[in-house]
């Protein structure tokens, strides 16, 4: 059984690379051939002389997959801002078909592609398609990451809301705790488990650490076997 699935979240900086590391922690340490793909990442750093993002290595440190650079981001940008901002500075365009190729080798190649969206589901990536638009051509189920802070309820209800307007399946959502300060934290995540009717995968506190294998703990992916099957 393939448990591929396209990861977004409530905004940027919520914890969908924590999250989708977890899920490949979880997915290798179950036996599972698993890989993280970041179609799109904006923002490259100079780490010993090698221009690196963060993201695309936390997801290649999590998974057990080993594919070249350019299948798991075939779109790697400088600067940390907006993608189609970001490639028009660079004087490129992103273009939808490399993404999905990329993405068709890795998925002959794993058990589980995850594929963590950039910033929020609906983030431009140019002027003809944007983040959503990448999900519905990926066709995959979605995971919904709810950065747990004031203004979560309604950027979840919404975020959920957009999926589903696209046909897509709201495979399961998971709060992250980013605000370790946030009033009435079990009420608001009763609110989100009452109203976006989608399971919920587990719910990562304020971690001091915040690692991949950690946060798997507090992830149960089971209920995404049945999405998976119907989306094989
Ligand atoms: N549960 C948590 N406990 C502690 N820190 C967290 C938690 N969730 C996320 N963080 C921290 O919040 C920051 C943003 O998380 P992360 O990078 O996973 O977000 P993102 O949604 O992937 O952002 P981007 O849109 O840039 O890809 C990171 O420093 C991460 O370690
Ligand atoms: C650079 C940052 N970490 C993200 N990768 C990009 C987030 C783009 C957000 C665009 C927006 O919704 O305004
Ligand atoms: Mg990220």
């Amino acid at each position: 059984m393939t448990m591929h699935c396209f990861v977004t979240g409530t905004d940027t900086g919520v914890g969908k690379t924590l999250v989708s590391s977890a899920m490949l922690s979880s997915f290798a340490a179950s036996g599972l051939r698993a890989v993280g793909m970041k179609p799109v990442a904006a923002g490259l750093d100079l780490i010993d002389g090698t221009w690196r993002n963060d993201d695309v290595e936390r997801l290649q440190a999590a998974g057990n997959v080993e594919a070249p650079l350019a299948l798991r981001c075939p779109c790697l940008l400088r600067a940390p801002m907006a993608p189609h901002l970001a490639a028009q500075d660079e004087g490129v365009r992103i273009g939808l078909q490399p993404l999905l190729s990329a993405y068709a080798q890795l998925a002959r190649q794993a058990d589980a592609v995850i594929v963590e969206g950039v910033g929020g589901f609906r983030v431009p990536l140019a002027d003809d398609f944007d983040s959503a638009d990448l999900a519905v051509a990926l066709g995959l189920p979605v995971v919904l990451v709810v950065g747990l802070r004031l203004g979560c309820l309604n950027h979840a209800l919404l975020t959920a809301e957009a999926i589903r307007a696209r046909g897509l399946v709201l495979a399961g959502w998971v709060g992250s705790a980013i605000d370790p300060r946030m009033l009435a934290f079990d009420d608001n995540l009763q609110t989100l488990r009452a109203r976006l009717d989608a399971p919920l995968l587990g719910v990562v506190p304020h971690l001091a650490s915040p690692e991949a294998a950690l946060a798997a703990r507090h992830l149960d992916l089971r209920a995404l076997r049945s999405t998976a099957a119907l989306a094989a």
